[in-house]
């Protein structure tokens, strides 16, 4: 799906009427299938933007277009339709603490299903191998009968993102997928979850908190600081200078800085974590 912010702005309902707009005046083309990160310090705009790709909120001003349409003309029966190829993943996936793993992952098909076959697949899970596959990605296989609630905070995540994997969406809006995972998982989700999306062609928007695990996983970085786009570059080309305005004044969320040299290909050794936080 291609997705294209003009001059966006949006703010949420609950701000107070003295806060600047959460996303101001964003212009942002991501062509279908292409890979895009968003980082920038706390309370940049980052989960905001996910949000208003995903139809989840309006934006008070400028206009989204969604493979050319803008979503908030459409009739409600295409403005459904047009969410169901839209998956936003939350930082903390939405897993009923007694669900099986298995249903949790399998439930990414129900924007596919009618309402029979979604409640079927509630109560009796019907494609076990199909699940067992997305949670061994994740090194999760062995998971699979587990309830959700005997889960730690990092399994959850990647239960989170081996539901993404079977998802019917064509735009995958991913709000920081790694923030309960150690470096090593991270690394490794973050490459399934890009391998994922390159296999489906479905469009990868990611806000991530890890700059080294962005600049090291996806071509395009996007940059950004109070609700403005800071910068929009190749990944090879976000440079220490440009991450030390991104994070200015919030140094302590950028630990580390940027490579020096060209960001290295997917799989190859990065240099040690970058945590914003
Ligand atoms: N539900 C809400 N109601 C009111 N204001 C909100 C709401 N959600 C976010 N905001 C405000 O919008 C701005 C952008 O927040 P957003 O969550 O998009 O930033 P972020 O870059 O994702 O931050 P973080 O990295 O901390 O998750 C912030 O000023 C925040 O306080």
């Amino acid at each position: 799906m291609e997705i294209a912010l003009e001059q966006l702005s949006a703010r949420h309902p609950a701000a107070r009427a003295t806060q600047p707009a959460a996303v101001q005046d964003l212009s942002l083309r991501v062509a279908a299938g292409e890979q895009l990160a968003v980082i920038g310090p706390s309370g940049a705009g980052k989960t905001t933007l996910l949000q208003l790709m995903a139809c989840a909120m309006p934006p008070s001003e400028g206009r989204l277009r969604l493979d050319g349409a803008d979503p908030w003309t459409l009739p409600r029966d295409e403005l459904r339709r047009l969410r169901g190829r839209l998956l936003l993943a939350p930082q903390v996936p939405p897993l009923p603490p007694r669900q099986r793993v298995v249903t949790a992952v399998l439930a990414g098909r129900l924007p596919a299903m009618g309402l029979w076959a979604s409640l079927r697949s509630l109560l009796r899970p019907s494609d076990i191998p199909a699940a067992f596959a997305a949670l061994e990605r994740f090194d999760l296989g062995d998971k699979l009968f587990e309830r959700v609630d005997r889960l730690s905070g990092g399994e959850r995540q990647r239960v989170g993102l081996a539901r993404t994997l079977l998802a019917p969406a064509t735009a995958w809006l991913v709000d920081e997928p790694l923030s309960a995972l150690d470096p090593t998982r991270a690394r490794q989700a973050i490459r399934t979850l890009v391998e994922g999306a390159r296999e489906r062609r479905a469009t990868l928007v990611a806000t991530l908190h890890q700059v080294d695990v962005a600049l090291a996983h996806f071509p395009r970085i996007v940059g950004l600081r109070d609700g403005r786009l800071a910068f929009d570059l190749p990944a090879a080309e976000v440079t220490r200078e440009r991450l030390a305005r991104l994070y200015d004044r919030f140094e302590h969320e950028l630990q580390g800085g940027a490579p020096a040299t060209p960001s290295p290909e997917p799989g190859a050794a990065v240099p040690p974590m970058l945590m914003c936080r």
